[in-house]
């Protein structure tokens, strides 16, 4: 483990380009590998949780390569000829390729063992292995529902209809990916909105998606067994990394800073709206769509926060973002609230107690509740800084933190650096960059 200590510096200016959106890049390498013939995408992003999804397609079939310039592109195998893997799939720390893929896995004649890390090894899988069993798929859990487990799929798979009991696009996604090669129509049931790169991409490849609203809910669904045509991909930035630039700028004083080529897809912009709403003084500049997903220039401007009670239904658009919120909460002007959020404490770590733990050693004021935390802000004084923050195998409480330290009086120390590669493995030569 790296240790690393975030020390504050001068404001953050200038112009950066945060790397491709992990989730469009999820997507792209599987879509890519159900199509036949080759795809290309430019602006994937070489994350960990991103590559390892790369490896267990070519597991499957697939032929993915990187050109000089940059380029991937993958050789798909087409849907229902998905090979069956020789040794098991390393899901490393990545909770997204886990659940799309046991989907893909689900509706093919194929076995598939699933590994991963300590924290993946804790996460919830009965979430997907709950509907996917009842399109006939087979699953061996290790005890309490997590990994590793072993997928056997059915081939043909039975269409269903799946009303989501949580807001989660990877379990969304997850049904909608086994109904790709599932006779007859499947269809999920979403009651509250959720990241809709899914519906978006799969109809770029050629597949009818139809999402209805029903009673004020999205009943959204594919019929199979679909043929998908290879497509050319522009991932456009990640606004769930771009945000921890927007409340850096926000929070280090005299900063001015624009964040090039961010995606604003609306289930995904809760992180600029709450911040406005505190006062964040941030504007989108040459509004654009980038590969059918709209895209912004973001210029952010160090400006003085007031806390705020956080809607809850504005969650599930920034359910990444609310570590680096809390940052922006500490250092704002009162309390700010938030609720609704049992979710956080099942990603990468319990993000609710790693964030309450992290930013008391900070100095912060933070009182943890069951589904949220309350943050009584600094009024713009920077945070003590100090002691060492764990980060329990999670990208977004390291960059949350090392956020934190930038406007603090000491530093802030993350115990391993290592996890920033997850997601974004130029952050810190990025801050570097924009505050050199
Ligand atoms: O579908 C996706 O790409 C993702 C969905 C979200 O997870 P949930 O669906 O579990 O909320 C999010 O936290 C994750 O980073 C990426
Ligand atoms: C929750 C996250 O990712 P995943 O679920 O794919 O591990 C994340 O990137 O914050």
């Amino acid at each position: 483990m790296t240790a690393h200590r975030f020390t504050p510096r001068g404001p953050l200016t200038g112009r950066i380009r945060v790397p491709g959106d992990k989730s469009i890049s999820h997507r792209s390498l599987m879509f890519g590998a159900l199509a036949v013939g080759t795809t290309t995408i430019r602006g994937l992003l070489e994350g960990e949780d991103v590559l390892a999804t790369g490896r267990a397609l070519e597991q499957m079939g697939a032929k993915v390569r990187k050109a000089d310039d940059g380029t991937y592109s993958v050789d798909g195998v087409g849907v229902g000829t998905l090979l069956q893997p020789e040794g098991a799939l390393d899901m490393g720390n990545s909770g997204t390729s886990t659940r799309l893929l046991m989907g893909l896995v689900a509706s093919h004649g194929i076995t598939a063992a699933f590994t991963g890390d300590a924290s993946l090894s804790k996460r919830p899988m009965g979430r997907v292995i709950d509907p996917l069993s009842d399109m006939g798929a087979s699953f061996t859990p290790s005890p309490g529902g997590t990994l590793p487990l072993i997928t056997e799929g059915m081939q043909p798979a039975v269409p269903m209809t799946y009303r989501l009991p949580v807001a989660s696009a990877q379990v969304k996604s997850a049904v909608l990916l086994a109904g790709l090669n599932t006779p007859g129509t499947t269809t999920v049931i979403e009651p509250v909105p959720t990241r809709d790169h899914t519906e978006r991409m799969l109809r770029a490849f050629g597949v009818e998606v139809t999402v209805e609203e029903i009673d004020g809910e999205k009943h959204i669904s594919v019929t199979g067994p679909v043929d998908m045509s290879p497509c050319d991909i522009e991932v456009p930035g990640d606004p769930s990394s771009a945000a921890f630039f927007a409340v850096a700028a926000s929070i280090v004083p005299g900063s001015d800073l624009l964040i090039e080529n961010v995606g604003l897809n609306p289930t995904r912009d809760g992180i600029f709206r709450v911040l406005k709403q505190m006062g964040a003084d941030i504007d989108y500049l040459d509004p654009r769509e980038v590969g059918g997903e709209p895209v912004a220039d973001l210029q952010v401007r160090h400006a003085p926060l007031t806390g705020i009670e956080v809607d809850p239904d504005i969650a599930p658009s920034m359910i990444d973002e609310f570590p680096v919120l809390f940052v922006a909460a500490a250092m704002a002007k009162g309390a700010t609230i938030t609720s609704g959020l049992e979710e956080l404490r099942v990603k990468e770590s319990d993000r609710l107690s790693a964030m309450a733990a992290a930013l008391k050693i900070s100095g912060a004021k933070v009182q943890e509740r069951e589904d949220g935390l309350l943050i009584t802000g600094s009024s713009g004084e920077p945070l003590p800084g100090g002691g060492t923050v764990t980060t329990h195998l999670d990208h977004r409480i390291a960059m949350s933190m090392a956020v934190a330290g930038l406007a603090s009086e000491t530093g802030v120390e993350i115990d391993s650096t290592e996890p920033i590669a997850t997601s974004f493995p130029n952050f810190t030569a990025l801050i570097d960059e924009a505050s050199a």
